[in-house]
């Protein structure tokens, strides 16, 4: 456990979601220059579903692409400016925009069983001499074998970095150790690991990561983040510290940038609720937990149920709209 971990804040990706995508270019300059000056190594800023998200099926973002990495970019002193990027939602003309504007990281998003399609956007992002990473997400839907034949795909594509994603945080501490082990065994890349925190597990399970080999693990500032959010950094850093495990990272700024402008910021507490324990319980995606909340609301059935017969469907993301006609389906049959 040697090697220094590299951490990838994702405050402003993932916690988009948290959010609605509705961070202000002002806000965005805020937490850069604050994340930045806390140690992170690489800080993530794109609309929650990644380039080309702002839509109508994943909701609009306040702020511009352009605007959003410009900021981040001319606001940060140390860290590298990251992007998101799934094949289908966004595209490789995207991709080269924010490299022009200075992004220079990218991660390459597929869900776990669907590794072929980051082919050409791996090669695109090589070619750009961007730090490119796989990102396979909801990676409890598949076994560890299952997962490392995908990652084996992404590491022929070219990814230099291969996360294991915990997209609905179902993932228990065996589940993690299993699929980085292997990885590791089996992988020249370098791996990472990247949590959410709907069964209290964001923090141990990126530490059995690390422990397992991973040396790229995410955080947010106070977990903000889809579902109950992400492995809060200034927890994970505390933990970090106990064990000796060596980042680049300041424990009192991260927890003073959680405290004083992070939670103030929130609209709705990212925390374990009913809600987000369930999306970890029944194994769904962490972005469908507010668009659950209001499908619920709007047809007067329990969400619990929504996100459930969510889980039986094997929904991915991506398929938002599906939450919508679930909600309908069960108000029906409850209304009888
Ligand atoms: C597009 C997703 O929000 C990516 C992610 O953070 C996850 O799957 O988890
Ligand atoms: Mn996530």
């Amino acid at each position: 456990m040697s090697e220094k971990i590299t951490i990838n804040d994702v405050t402003l990706r993932d916690g988009m979601h948290a959010i609605s995508h509705q961070y202000s270019k002002e806000q965005i300059a805020l937490l850069t220059e604050i994340i930045d000056d806390a140690g992170a190594d690489i800080i993530e800023v794109t609309h929650g579903d990644g380039l080309g998200g702002s839509s109508i099926q994943y909701g609009f973002s306040k702020v511009t692409e352009s605007d959003m990495i410009s900021t981040a970019v001319s606001t940060a002193k140390n860290a590298k400016i990251g992007v998101l990027l799934v094949p289908g939602i966004g595209t490789i003309d995207q991709l080269k925009n924010v490299h022009d504007l200075g992004a220079s990281v990218v991660r390459v998003a597929t869900h776990c069983t669907e590794a072929d399609v980051s082919e050409q956007h791996i090669k695109a992002a090589r070619s750009l001499n961007m730090d490119t990473v796989g990102f396979l997400m909801m990676a409890h839907r598949t076994t560890p074998e299952n997962l490392l034949e995908e990652a084996k795909k992404m590491e022929a594509y070219g990814a230099q970095t291969i996360y294991v994603v915990d997209s609905a945080g179902a993932l228990t501490m065996d589940g993690v150790r299993r699929r980085v082990s292997l990885f590791k065994e089996n992988l020249g890349v370098s791996i990472g690991f990247h949590a959410h925190n709907n069964l209290s597990l964001g923090v141990a399970n990126s530490i059995v990561a690390i422990e397992e080999g991973a040396t790229r693990i995410d955080g947010s500032l106070a977990g903000m983040g889809a579902g109950a959010g992400n492995a809060s950094l200034e927890q994970l850093i505390a933990v970090m510290n106990k064990l000796d495990i060596s980042h680049n990272m300041d424990l009192y700024k991260t927890m003073d940038a959680a405290e004083n402008i992070m939670k103030p910021m929130m609209p709705r507490p990212v925390q374990i609720d009913r809600l987000s324990l369930t999306l970890g319980y029944t194994g769904v995606y962490s972005s469908f937990l507010l668009f659950a909340e209001r499908a619920g609301k709007e047809y007067g059935v329990d969400a619990r149920d929504i996100l459930t017969r969510l889980a039986e469907l094997e929904a991915v993301g991506g398929q938002e709209d599906w939450i919508i006609t679930v909600a309908q389906e069960l108000a029906l049959v409850q209304n009888k």
